[in-house]
Formats: C-alpha cells, sequence, structure tokens
C-alpha cells in the first residue's frame, strides 16, 4: 500500500506521508508530491496549475495554493488551524498516576483483543498504581514534572510565527494524548475558533500505532460525533522523518555536538529511539521500524554529504513490560559498545523532538552512567530539535504543503483496527497470554529491570 491509501486501522482518514516535495518540485505536472498526494492529478491538476499561475516560483517550482495570493478569495476565506498532536506528560509529581493511567488506559498502548476490552481499565489502574513509584522517581530527579508542554507551546508559538513568515495567518493548537491541554479542549477550541481548513501534525517525526496513530484514533472519533468537525476539511501528516528540513536540521545538531569531543571523528554515533512491543511491527504492521531505519539512513547519508564518516548504530530504549520489543535494547549495546573498546559515543534522541524524561533522566543520567561503567570514557548527547529555526521553517512548509489534500473526515464507523491482523485467532490468544503475564510478572520485586 502507498502512503496515501494506508490506514492503519485508521477508518475514513486519508493520512498522508509527508515527502521531502520541496526538493522534489519542478515544472513538470506530476512532480509535486502534495498534488500526488491529495488526487490533484490530469486537468484537475491543469485547471489549479491556471488557477494560481502566480504561485510559481523564479526556478520554475510550484509553491502551494494558499492565503498568500491575494485573488484568490475561496482561499483568504479559509480560517486556517493546525492542530500539534503530541503524548503530554504530568506536570506534576500528583499527575503521575493518573496519567500513566490515561496512558495504559489506551487501547492502543496496551492492546487487548475486542473481547476482553473490559479489562482495560481495571488492567490501566493496576499497572499505573504499581508503576508510578518508579516514575515518580524519574520526574522527580527532572524538576518535578515533564517539560513537555512548556516546549510543545514553545514549538506552536514558533510553528504561527513561521508561517506568519511565509505569509499563511493561522491559529495553532496543542493537542495532548494523555495528560493536558487533553485533545478534546483542543478540539471544542477549534470548533469553536470556527476553523474551517486543519492541517494535523503529529510531534512526532515516525509514524507509530502507539503515537500518532492513537491520536489520530481518538481525532477520529471526535470528529465522526460531531455535526460540524465531521464536515471539516482535514489533512493529517503522517510522518516527516524523511523531509529533507528534519533531516539537515538532525545532521547539524550531530555535526555541532561532534566538535565537542577531543577526536571527532573517532566518536561512535549512537542513535537511541523510543521501543515498541515487537509485536505492533510483527503483527500490527506498524511502519516505526522501517521509518526509524529510514530515518537513520538519511541522516548518515547526509552527514557523510558533509564528509563525516563515524561509525553508527541504532538501538531501543524505554521498554517496559515483559514483553519483547524492539532490538537491540540500548542498555545492553552501551555495554556491549564499552567491553568491544568504544571510548567515545554520541547519543542521538530520534523519536522525539522535545526534551522529556526519556532524554533528561533516561540518557543523561542512566545511560550515561551506564555507558561510563562499561568503560566508555566521553560521553555526548545531542539535544532535541525544540525550536530549532531550521526545523520549525520546514514543519511549516509541511503544513503548507499538505493544505491543498484536506478532505472532510469521513463517516464510516468501521473499525479496521485488526485489518492488518493476519491470524486474528492466533493474535488475540497470543495478546491475551501475554497481557496476563505482563499481570502476573508486575507483582514481582524482580522485574524492576524492565521499566515497569
Ligand atoms: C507501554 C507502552 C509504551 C509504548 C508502546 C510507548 C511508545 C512510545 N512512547 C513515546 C514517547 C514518549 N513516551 C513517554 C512516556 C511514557 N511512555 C510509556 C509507555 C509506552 N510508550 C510510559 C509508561 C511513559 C511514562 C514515563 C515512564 O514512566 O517511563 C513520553 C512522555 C515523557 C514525559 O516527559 O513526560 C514520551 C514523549 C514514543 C515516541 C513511542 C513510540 C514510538
Ligand atoms: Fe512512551
Amino acid at each position: 500500500m502507498d502512503a496515501v491509501t494506508r490506514s492503519y486501522g485508521l477508518s475514513g482518514i486519508n493520512i498522508s506521508k509527508s515527502n521531502a516535495s520541496k526538493f522534489r518540485h519542478d515544472s513538470s505536472m506530476h512532480a509535486c508530491e502534495s498534488c500526488w498526494r491529495s488526487g490533484t492529478t490530469g486537468r484537475s491538476f491543469q485547471k489549479l496549475q491556471l488557477q494560481n499561475r502566480k504561485r510559481f516560483c523564479s526556478a520554475g517550482m510550484l509553491t502551494h495554493p494558499l492565503s498568500f495570493t491575494e485573488s484568490d478569495s475561496e482561499i483568504e476565506e479559509d480560517k486556517i488551524g493546525v492542530l500539534l498532536l503530541n503524548l503530554g506528560g504530568p506536570e506534576t509529581l500528583h499527575d503521575v498516576q493518573p496519567f500513566l493511567y490515561n496512558l495504559f488506559a489506551d487501547p492502543d498502548i496496551i492492546r487487548l483483543p475486542r473481547l476482553f476490552r473490559f479489562l482495560q481499565r481495571p488492567l490501566a489502574q493496576l499497572i499505573s498504581t504499581l508503576r508510578a513509584p518508579k516514575s515518580k522517581q524519574g520526574y522527580a530527579s527532572i524538576g518535578g514534572g515533564s517539560p513537555l508542554r512548556k516546549i510543545t507551546d514553545e514549538q506552536a508559538d514558533a510553528l504561527k510565527m513561521a508561517l506568519e513568515e511565509k505569509k499563511v495567518a493561522s491559529n495553532v493548537y496543542v493537542a495532548m494524548r494523555y495528560w493536558h491541554p487533553f485533545t478534546q479542549e483542543a478540539v471544542r477550541q477549534i470548533k469553536r475558533d470556527g476553523i474551517t481548513k486543519l492541517v494535523v501534525l503529529p510531534l512526532y517525526p515516525q509514524f507509530s500505532i502507539s503515537t500518532t496513530g492513537s491520536s489520530i484514533r481518538l481525532l477520529q472519533t471526535l470528529f465522526r460525533e460531531d455535526k460540524i468537525l465531521s464536515k471539516l476539511p482535514v489533512a493529517i501528516i503522517q510522518s516527516w522523518y524523511q523531509r529533507q528540513g528534519y533531516v539537515k536540521s538532525m545532521a547539524d545538531l550531530i555535526h555541532k555536538e561532534l566538535q565537542t569531543f577531543g577526536s571527532p571523528h573517532e566518536v561512535m554515533i549512537f542513535f537511541s529511539a523510543h521501543g515498541v512491543p515487537v509485536s505492533y511491527v510483527r503483527d500490527a504492521g506498524d511502519p516505526y521500524k522501517d521509518q526509524m531505519e529510514e530515518c537513520i539512513d538519511l541522516i548518515m547519508h547526509e552527514l557523510k554529504a558533509r564528509g563525516i564518516h563515524n561509525h553508527h548504530k541504532l538501538a531501543y530504549q524505554s521498554r517496559v513490560g515483559p514483553v519483547e520489543w524492539l532490538k537491540p535494547y540500548t542498555d545492553e549495546v552501551l555495554v556491549e559498545l564499552g567491553q568491544k573498546g568504544v571510548k567515545s559515543l554520541l547519543a542521538v534522541p530520534v523519536s522525539f523532538v522535545s526534551e522529556h524524561i526519556e532524554t533528561l533522566e533516561e540518557i543523561d543520567m542512566e545511560y550515561k552512567e551506564l555507558a561510563l561503567e562499561s568503560g566508555i570514557q566521553n560521553w555526548g548527547r545531542v539535544p532535541a530539535l525544540g525550536c530549532t529555526a531550521t526545523f520549525i521553517a520546514d514543519l511549516a512548509d509541511a503544513v503548507i504543503e499538505a493544505l491543498p489534500s484536506a478532505s472532510a473526515i469521513t463517516t464510516s464507523t468501521t473499525d479496521n483496527a485488526n485489518t492488518f491482523v493476519q491470524d486474528p485467532l492466533a493474535f488475540a490468544i497470543k495478546l491475551l497470554l501475554g497481557s496476563f503475564l505482563a499481570f502476573i510478572l508486575l507483582l514481582f520485586p524482580g522485574f524492576k529491570n524492565q521499566n515497569v
């Protein structure tokens, strides 16, 4: 399936993979990735070309039809909204258990078969209560709460400004999945503000069922239930790890950080991605692993083009519970690298664009200590992109490119959640057994190393 039709169980929404279209635009008719995504081909494309003659830039590239052309009354009347999706995090230590409850109550995080969904909430209550003390320690060590809300608000402001610089007026909203401001609050505000065209932009570069997928599923439910919102044209950018702006911004950060080492060329570039259970990829078709690997290739390719030929490695961190997660595991690889004689290592968090508990506590404290104990002598860490100007400007371009493909979310009520499961019965049994195993193992103290 291509990026347009792939639904990952999210019925009724066309989600598009944001491509490096800025770099692929040329004057030929079908070279524009956004128009391809939006199905604007042939005659309709020609019509668009004619309507938007002024939008071809001097290099013969197509720039998209947006509110910056005074003559276009239809577009000028649009009230554009951008909805940033993020995970959310507890702002105080009191918030930790209810935040964890929301997270574990999400059927995209603990994936129970439909028949056993009634166990979701009791299980969430149990796991959140058991995990809360460990999580609280983590949040206490980074100042008593997650920085995610503040950073995401700053990114929203920066994006609004970047769009304004590109002559696109917009309201930018933040929708967190598990804590304030909840997705429901953001959606209510979008409705109150009378937004007429919405671009949904997850702040996760790669798509995972557990992150972007979960947020989109919730949006779909909220929009379907509402008479006005179900008609609102929406464009969803499902992933953007492949955009040149992102890749270059990451390469800039790595390049800069390498210079802080005595012998930069000897440093191992160590990408640490957030993990997901293997079953997501193997049984549910989560494209996360493939996208992550492609993302790393693109960043390394960019570094090579700059004459940087360091060794690199990708590993997965933050596993929770007893099931198998994507491998290799970050902690195990750090020990191996130390044993193999690697002396200098630069950790690069790559699943997320804000600092959060897993960079500030897990990488900066736990993994650094482990690496130093394992024989690595020089440790560095690339900061998260945050509000880096080149990165935010590229997100603004992604929004602009996605706008023409906005269309109403359909009212189909089919739940495709399991359409990608090849053997539903085997999957159901595995999930059930897995969940109960998790439940039992949670009660054992020796389980601590597995993060729950
Ligand atoms: C239990 C399963 C989990 C999956 C699957 C998962 C996927 C996943 N998560 C992120 C990014 C973040 N996760 C954060 C917190 C967090 N995530 C889980 C569990 C799963 N994540 C837990 C239990 C927690 C709470 C923190 C803890 O107790 O360890 C956060 C928020 C961090 C903050 O600062 O508050 C982010 C961000 C990605 C990218 C991802 C899949 C690709
Ligand atoms: Fe997580």
